[in-house]
This record gives C-alpha cells, structure tokens and sequence, in this order.
C-alpha cells in the first residue's frame, strides 16, 4: 500500500499555502512536523479528498484519488483540527451515526464503540451530549469516529492538542498499535508526541517538505550542534541570552544543566551530545524556541 504525491500546490490568492510537495506514504507512523502556517493542514485537507489541490495529484496504490470517490473515503479516517460536532448528540449516538455513514456493518458497530470507548476512556461519559465534554474529551472522540472503520490510511491534525499527559501517553499506544499495516498521518508542532512513535517523519516549512526521513537519519543534520553543560543558577539570566537554550534543569547546589545548540561548544565543560527529534525541529524552527520551552 502508498499513497505518492505528487509535485502538489495549493494557492489560496496570492497565498501558496503548499509549494509543490512531493512524498511517498507508505505503511507506518508518520509525523508530519512544522511550525504553525507551515501548510501541514492544507497538505493534509487535500489527502483527506475534501480540498482540491491546484497543481498536482495523489495516487492510492496508483489509482488518483479523485477518481476513487466512496472507495477512498470508505479506507480512509480522518480527524480535522477544527472538529464540527454535533454538540446535541451523546457521545455514543454520534459515534453511531458515523459508523452508519462509513458503512460500518451494524453487527460490529455496538463493540467497535464499546472498545473504542474504553481505549480512549470515555466509557463513562458515553451517555453524555458531546457540548457537555471538556476539549480534551471532544479530541478523544474525533479520534475515535476517525477510527471507527479501522482506516487503512489515517490522517490526524494536531490530534493531541488539548490532551492532558497520561491521555497522550495512551494516545501514543494507541496509535502504535493500531498503525500495523497502515498509514498513519499525525500532524503536530509538539515534537515530543510523535518522536518515539513515528518511523518516518517530514518536516515542513513555508509549504515544502524540508526533509522526509527516518528519526535517526533526520537527526543527522544537527549532529555537532548539540551541546550539554552545567553552569552556576546565577550566571542563567546571562547564559539565557548567549544561548540557544532547549531546556535547563536544576541539578541542586545552585547548578543548573543546560542543553543548547550551537555550531561549537560555548563553555570550556560542555560536552556534545546525539541530537534528538527536537533539537533537529528547534534547529530548524528557531522561533519555535520560546513557545517549545514556555510549555
Ligand atoms: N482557506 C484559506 N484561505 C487563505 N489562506 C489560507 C487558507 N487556508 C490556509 N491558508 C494559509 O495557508 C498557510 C498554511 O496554512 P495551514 O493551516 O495549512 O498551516 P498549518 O501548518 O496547518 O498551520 P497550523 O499549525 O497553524 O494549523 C497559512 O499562511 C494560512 O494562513
């Protein structure tokens, strides 16, 4: 199973939301990284079906998936990031409904729901109208109706936003489980989520794809610019303004440990170290710096 892109544009005005994207999905878990207007959505809203590309064209297996109508909705979930729900609906009587709409058969549908529910914890809230939920419980079941018809190929937009740590945790189970055989899409800006899940990730900025690749060969780029140190907790407010701090921990006895990047070390006790997921995406983002650490 692939899904190729190829050479896709999408021009909104004089706005080009995506340049000319070409990449090839294949069964795993991709994270789809980019700072916020990078186009992660607008790529995605096109390999949903539901957006027309202005240049360009996606394959399934090599049939356009524009030709494939019900056939590619019906192998396809996806959950939007700006989920319309139908607030007056419980839980269960909406997750009925897209079962019903994604052709799934009736006699599967009651324990589909019932293990969806307590995978993604919300047995107990499954009576309830979906406007009575809190956001992190409205995410859990846009996950789920995207899920509902055990998708070959599943795209997710910023599917943890709003979800506390122990539900991203779970989360992350989850989707490894499930992503088997499958192509599995996840957009996101927080590197974390998907750094130890995705086998493959690409990395997008102004509407093309950087760099498409495995962790480990990705991560290769900011090999030799990843650096540890340990410093006096007084000397901090000076290095927070010399530095490319990604995070600083208290190590006790009014040290603190630092990690930062830097084309060479900066103090004469830092030692290099193997970059990870999110030193590379800071490296590259390097605005992304401040609201990465605010978190
Ligand atoms: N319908 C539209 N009309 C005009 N411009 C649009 C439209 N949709 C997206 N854009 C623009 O295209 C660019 C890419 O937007 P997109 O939402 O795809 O980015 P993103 O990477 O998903 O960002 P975010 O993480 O903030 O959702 C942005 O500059 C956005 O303002």
């Amino acid at each position: 199973m692939e899904l190729t892109i190829t050479n896709l544009s999408k021009q909104f005005k004089d706005k080009t939301a995506v340049d000319d994207v070409s990449l090839s999905l294949t069964p795993g878990i991709w994270g789809l990284l980019g700072a916020n207007g990078a186009g992660k959505t607008t790529l995605m809203r096109m390999i949903a079906g539901i957006l027309k590309p202005t240049r360009g064209n996606i394959f399934y297996d090599g049939k356009d998936i524009l030709t494939m109508g019900e056939e590619y909705r019906n192998l396809f979930g996806f959950l939007p990031q700006d989920f319309g729900f139908f607030q007056d609906f419980t839980v269960k009587d909406y997750l009925e409904y897209v079962a019903a709409l994604k052709d799934v058969p009736a006699k599967e549908t009651g324990n589909k729901i019932d293990s969806l529910l307590h995978t993604l914890t919300l047995t107990d809230v499954k009576n309830k109208k979906i406007i009575k939920l809190s956001g992190g419980m409205k995410r859990r079941v846009g996950i789920a109706q995207a899920m509902l018809n055990d998708p070959e190929i599943l795209i997710m937009d910023e599917p943890t936003a709003g979800l506390d740590p122990g539900e991203r945790v779970r989360f992350r189970n989850l989707i490894s489980e499930f992503s088997h055989g499958r192509i599995v899409l996840i957009s996101t800006h927080i590197v974390s989520d998907i750094e130890y899940i995705a086998t493959q990730n690409a990395i997008m900025k102004a509407g093309k794809i950087l760099n498409a690749g495995t962790t480990d060969q990705l991560v290769k780029q900011a090999d030799g610019k990843v650096w540890t140190c340990v410093v006096p907790a007084e000397k901090m407010t000076m290095y927070e303004m010399q530095l490319r701090i990604i995070n600083q921990r208290s190590e006790g006895s009014n040290r603190v440990a630092v990690r930062y990047l830097s084309d060479e070390a900066k103090t004469s006790d830092s030692v290099m170290v193997t970059p990870r997921l999110e030193d590379l995406y800071l490296w590259l983002f390097p605005q992304e710096e401040i609201s990465e650490r605010g978190r």
